[in-house]
């Protein structure tokens, strides 16, 4: 070795993998504008595709006359459920197990559904036409509020399922109830209730809101009569199901359906599911002949696609005087809207509704989930937790303050009292799950001693008595929040989509020189997949990040995947790519041996290559090892370097956090500040520290907007009160209060690198931190819980209602 021979370190550093602060590769095009998304696809003869929507929340249709919008220049066609109805798609099925319009079929169900497809030269004609449909309502009466579904009087929404007593999820007990789930123990929970020195019930709602990504769900279809091909080209977390969900209900056979994700402007959950606009444009493709583009406008896709939440959850938490929890119940009446079109895992219709449990040790819990139709659009799946994780953590982080209020206790200090302990681990909840690993006190202390939290109780009991004593118009709240996530679906043996099992892939080749391609059945919609994965790779079979390239989202190309969604890619995925890196390092070692004349035992794995055990100058590195597999690799064994692997996870993985955020209030106003807010995750291995930090900045401002303002709601008559960005609140540079990060490393012990999701948990325990920084500091003055969002106006009714001002 000479003196210009790399150290160790220098190898290391060149790799640029896990744990390096690496710079996200696809930024380079994504910040020249140079990114191509579906809307940069045009096809020569493309036509456009824009829908005739409802304007009433519930209505019979009685007729639908498309003749003059048929004579608008340049407008080809225009589709309806008739039209639909003749190649047997004006329904289709939910990954819910429901089944849902495509175009409305006899009657509408939410407002903006859609009713008609308009196919025209450009989008301009299209709008004409739109305006020259002509449909005739008669309006029936709307059912919005969730608590009326089930009355008797209730109006019937979905008549199509008249008289049916089972649902995809067993017994209905009313025709607009689409299933109740139940998981727990109802005696012991209830005799822990009955035992109980103190117990808590109050009624948590999670509204409804919109993740409302900066690009909206698109799509361009079109139809190879010649070769019988379809390609689509579109916003799709999870291009293989669509692929299949495509060949299943078009009969096209699936290879000759080509399904194509390119660059993806934020999916937050919103892109994971099917939309009439697909199938329409899909038809309207193979009817005309020629491409055809749909593309969504903002109000559109904040009033018709996948929501969030809308949980209502009665939370009761029995506990003995001294703060040990003893059981949980809780019942969510969950609002699906007009069609049950969530995306959570065939087995599980309330997502994992049923990690509620949180991170306390309850030996005893009962939940039951009732789900209604209402008359609002369907979804349920999005927003940085597609599972339902999100309202279980506000549901128990929300109960626990309630708790600690009622025994007169710390919120942190009960926490700490009832947490899982490190040694408990793996933990078997409650409610059936198998937490893999944890250490919520260590986390939970070194948050609490970060933020001075004994200082801000203490300021805050001095600010109290200035209030008291007429000296101030401010209040003060810490909010405290601790979750556990539960990401990664998911094994086989409890997860699967469609029938097909929740595994996820990767594709690894290396090429002669020393490079390579991987290529995974997820798709990053600016998570920075093509920078992560490449570092996982070089970690693993030390060629340097930057010589991988990572391609997603082509379904001739990528191996078969369930895409990305629920923080599943790294736990999932990430193994997949590990593993099949590995596969190459076995092989590799083998030409290695073959090369050194030794026996593959006798080598050493170093960095960036194998080295002979005790004589460190025999070397071979992996560029030397891939150019030798594709000339002199050991006789009988094959050329070439490559690897496959589909990986089906042994369980879930459980990252967790302590947040904590501190506000001051003017009752007057209502105007609040938030002063600090800290976050801890713990996500295991990291592979890259910046884009986990990034992660969770993007994932704090999302949570700050739902708890702090956003909302989809709906007025009495069914009309969409948040369907633009005048009403609905997305957070500027301007509101978004500043960051602060850490974190702990408490590896997962079942993943090949040990590293759990980290996209949803800023929003998992963003949400509770805030709401709880709120009710914490109206708490002194008598309140238990007051409704999120919590913006200017509902903070100053607060006050009023409390008595404090005018
Ligand atoms: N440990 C660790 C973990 C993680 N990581 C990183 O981070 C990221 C993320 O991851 P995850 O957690 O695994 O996840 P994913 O699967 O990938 O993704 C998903 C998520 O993601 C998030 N984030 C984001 N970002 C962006 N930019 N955009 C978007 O859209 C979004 N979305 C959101 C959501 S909503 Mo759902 O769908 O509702 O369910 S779910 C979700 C990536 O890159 C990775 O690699 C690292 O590094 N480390
Ligand atoms: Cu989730």
């Amino acid at each position: 070795m000479n003196d210009m021979t790399p150290t160790r370190e220098q190898r290391e550093a060149r790799l640029e993998g896990m744990g390096c602060k690496r710079k996200r590769v696809e930024d380079i095009r994504f910040t020249q504008g140079k990114g191509n998304y579906v809307d940069d696809v045009k096809l020569p003869g493309m036509l456009h595709g824009d829908f005739v929507r409802s304007p009433h929340a519930h209505a019979r249709i009685k007729s639908i006359n498309t003749e003059k919008a048929l004579k608008v220049p340049g407008v080809l066609a225009v589709l309806t459920a008739e039209t639909l109805k003749t190649v047997n798609l004006a329904w289709m099925p939910t990954l819910a197990g429901d089944v849902q319009m495509v175009l409305a079929d006899g009657k509408v169900l939410f407002q903006n559904q859609e009713v008609a497809f308009v196919v025209a030269t450009d989008r301009y004609a299209a709008d004409d036409g739109i305006g020259a449909v002509e449909v005739e309502y008669e309006a029936l009466p709307p059912l919005i509020d969730p608590f009326t579904a089930m009355d008797a009087d209730a109006p019937m929404l979905r008549e199509d399922l008249a008289g049916k007593t089972e649902g995809a999820h067993g017994p209905r007990k009313h025709h607009n109830h689409i299933f109740e789930w139940t998981v727990g123990d109802r005696e012991l929970t209830d005799l822990a209730f009955d035992k109980a020195d103190v117990t808590i019930k109050e009624m948590i709602s999670y509204h409804r809101t919109h993740p409302s990504p900066l690009e909206t769900c698109q799509c361009v279809c079109s139809f190879d009569k010649i070769k019988g091909e379809l390609t689509i080209w579109g916003t799709f977390q999870a291009p293989h199901v669509i692929r299949t969900v495509v060949a299943l209900i078009s009969k096209i056979p699936e290879h000759k359906i080509h399904v194509i994700a390119p660059d993806i402007g934020g999916g937050f959950g919103n892109k994971v599911g099917a939309y009439p606009g697909y199938i329409c444009a899909a038809v309207a493709t193979i009817v005309t002949g020629k491409p055809v583009k749909w593309v969504e406008d903002r109000m559109e896709n904040l009033t018709t696609t996948s929501f969030a939440r809308d949980y209502h959850m009665t939370t009761e938490i029995a506990a003995t005087k001294e703060g040990k929890v003893t059981g949980l119940r809780v019942h969510v009446l969950a609002d699906h809207g007009a069609f049950d079109a969530c995306a959570d895992p065939s087995k599980w219709p309330a997502g994992f509704m049923n990690i509620v449990t949180g991170s306390y040790d309850f030996p005893v819990a009962h939940l039951a989930v009732d789900g209604v139709y209402t008359n609002k659009a369907p979804g349920g799946v999005a927003y940085r937790c597609s599972f339902r994780v999100t309202e279980a953590a506000y549901c128990i982080e929300r109960g626990m303050d309630i708790l600690a209020q009622k025994l007169g206790m710390d919120p942190a200090e009960l926490r700490l009292k009832n947490f899982i302990k490190a040694e408990q681990f793996p933990y078997h909840s409650a409610l059936g799950w198998e937490y893999d690993s944890g250490d919520y006190h260590t986390a939970m202390k070194k948050g609490m001693e970060t933020i001075d939290y004994a200082g801000l109780r203490r300021e805050q009991a001095e600010k109290r008595e200035a209030f008291k004593r007429g000296e101030t118009r401010e209040i003060m709240g810490v909010g405290v929040s601790f979750f556990t996530e539960i990401v990664g679906a998911g094994p086989s043996k409890n997860c699967d989509i469609l029938g097909i099992a929740m595994f996820d892939s990767c594709e690894i080749r290396l090429h002669p020189t020393g490079s390579g391609i991987a290529r995974v059945g997820t798709k990053s919609q600016g998570q920075g997949h093509e920078t992560t994965w490449a570092q996982i790779i070089a970690t693993e079979i030390g060629i340097p990040a930057d010589d991988i390239m990572v391609e997603e989202g082509n379904t001739d190309t990528a191996p078969y995947g369930l895409g990305t969604y629920g923080s599943r890619s790294t736990p999932v995925a990430g193994a997949a790519i590990a593993l099949a890196a590995r596969k190459i390092r076995a092989k590799a070692q083998m030409i290695a041996a073959y090369l050194l004349e030794v026996h593959e035992g006798d080598l050493e794995w170093d960095v960036d290559g194998f080295r002979v055990k005790g004589l460190p100058e025999k070397f071979k590195s992996m560029k030397d090892i891939c150019w030798a597999a594709y000339n002199s690799v050991p006789p009988g064994m094959e050329p070439g370097l490559e690897a496959v692997s589909y990986y089906d996870p042994p369980n879930m993985t459980y990252p967790f956090g302590a947040y904590f955020c501190v506000m001051d209030i003017d009752v007057d106003t209502g105007v609040y500040k938030i002063r600090r807010f800290y976050a801890l995750d713990d996500c295991g291995t990291r592979i890259n520290p910046m884009i986990i930090e990034g992660q969770v900045h993007g994932g704090l401002t999302e949570a700050f907007a739902i708890a702090m303002g956003q909302e989809i709601r709906y007025d009495a008559t069914g009309n969409v009160l948040g369907g633009s960005f005048m009403d609905f609140f997305i957070p500027t540079a301007v509101e978004t209060p500043h960051w602060e990060t850490d974190h702990t490393v408490t590896p997962s012990p079942h993943h090949p690198i040990g590293a759990k999701g980290v996209g949803e948990s800023p929003n998992v325990g963003g949400v509770p931190a805030f709401s709880n920084a709120v009710n914490d500091a109206f708490s002194f003055l008598g309140s238990t819980h007051i409704q999120m969002p919590h913006d200017f106006w509902r903070n100053w009714e607060a006050a009023k209602r409390l008595g404090v001002t005018g």
